[in-house]
């Protein structure tokens, strides 16, 4: 794990008030679109997953140099993109040349969490952005659904996580949807050793009636609070209602459903475990110093 020199009070001088500048902003979409936290959570795993949390993910492709990571079906249902290009805007007015679009990225989905019921986390700061995105990488690196829990531990004990931070990372699950498309797989399929309860299996028969073609409009939550950052997520895997494989999975591995179990019943200790995951995921394989650059619009390279 490359060891990085992000800091805890990088913008102080730099940009007093970007915090409650984003806070600010986040609050008042938050208002109108309640889906919106969970859009920001994913959109910062799938930027962190790819090249590291250097805002990769925002990039337009460019035919000369790069191509968009958006091009992978991996990063379908991936959302807002241009909000963080709206605020960014907003910040090059407040402190010009600062702030790394990577850093807002994290921001959002920190301020997200916390808007959501969920814990306040701490993020050490100063990621750069990057100057490349490659399509390529986003489809290798992204997970599917359909990984094994084998792969899940793999993924997130390379960002230096226990298996029972990997588990509480899962948690984000407690917000937001799920299209059909990432769904049906698992439904239509011989299952064996699942424990699909019935009755949540025949309303996802409803909601998502055939392998195709309405698979990519149509949408379920990931669980039963979807805009509630809370723990009812490991309740509902716990009790079959785990809307991919993979949740459903870690419910039953024997390596980490004992951490499922004690995070359902007690959220503080989820909240705890999940903020030191965040810092984790957050925090690994960034560009740092003069590393990167600081982008001056978050979808093109400067
Ligand atoms: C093995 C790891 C993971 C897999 C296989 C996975 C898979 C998925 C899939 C298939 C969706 C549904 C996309 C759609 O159909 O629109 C989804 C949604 C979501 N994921 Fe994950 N995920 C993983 C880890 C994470 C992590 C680490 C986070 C955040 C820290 C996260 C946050 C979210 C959120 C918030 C949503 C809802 C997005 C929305 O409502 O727009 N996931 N995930
Ligand atoms: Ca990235
Ligand atoms: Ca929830």
């Amino acid at each position: 794990i490359k060891q990085n020199q992000l800091s805890y009070n990088y913008y102080k001088l730099s940009c007093p008030n970007l915090e409650s500048t984003i806070k600010k902003e986040l609050l008042t979409l938050f208002l109108t679109d309640a889906t919106a936290p969970a859009a920001f959570l994913r959109l910062m795993f799938h930027d962190c997953q790819v090249q590291g949390c250097d805002a990769s993910i925002l990039l337009d492709s460019n035919y000369d140099t790069h191509s968009s990571e958006m091009v992978s079906a991996k990063n379908f249902g991936i959302r807002k993109r241009e909000i963080i290009s709206d605020i960014k805007a907003i910040l090059e007015e407040e402190c010009p040349g600062q702030v790394s679009c990577a850093d807002i990225i994290v921001l959002a989905a920190k301020v997200s969490v916390s808007l959501s019921g969920g814990p306040h986390i701490q993020i050490p700061l100063g990621r750069k952005d990057s100057r490349t995105s490659s399509f390529k990488e986003a489809d290798a690196k992204l997970p599917s659904p359909t990984i094994s829990v084998d792969q899940f531990i793999s993924i997130f004990k390379s960002k230096g996580m226990s298996i029972e931070e990997s588990v509480s990372i899962l948690g984000a699950h407690t917000l937001g949807v799920g299209h059909c498309l990432n769904i049906v797989g698992r439904l239509y399929d011989q299952r064996i050793g699942d424990n699909m309860d019935l009755r949540f299996e025949a309303s996802l028969r409803l909601t998502c009636p055939t392998e195709i073609p309405l698979t990519n409009i149509t949408f379920v939550p990931n669980d039963m609070t979807p805009i509630i950052f809370d723990n009812e997520y490991y309740r509902d895997i716990m009790n079959g209602r785990g809307l991919f494989g993979i949740d459903s999975d870690i419910s039953r591995d024997p390596r980490t459903a004992p951490f499922v179990m004690r995070f359902a019943m007690d959220h503080r200790y989820f909240f705890e475990v999940f903020s030191s995951a965040f810092v984790k995921l957050s925090s690994t394989n960034v560009l740092t110093n003069m590393q990167g650059e600081v982008r001056r619009k978050c979808n093109q390279v400067n």
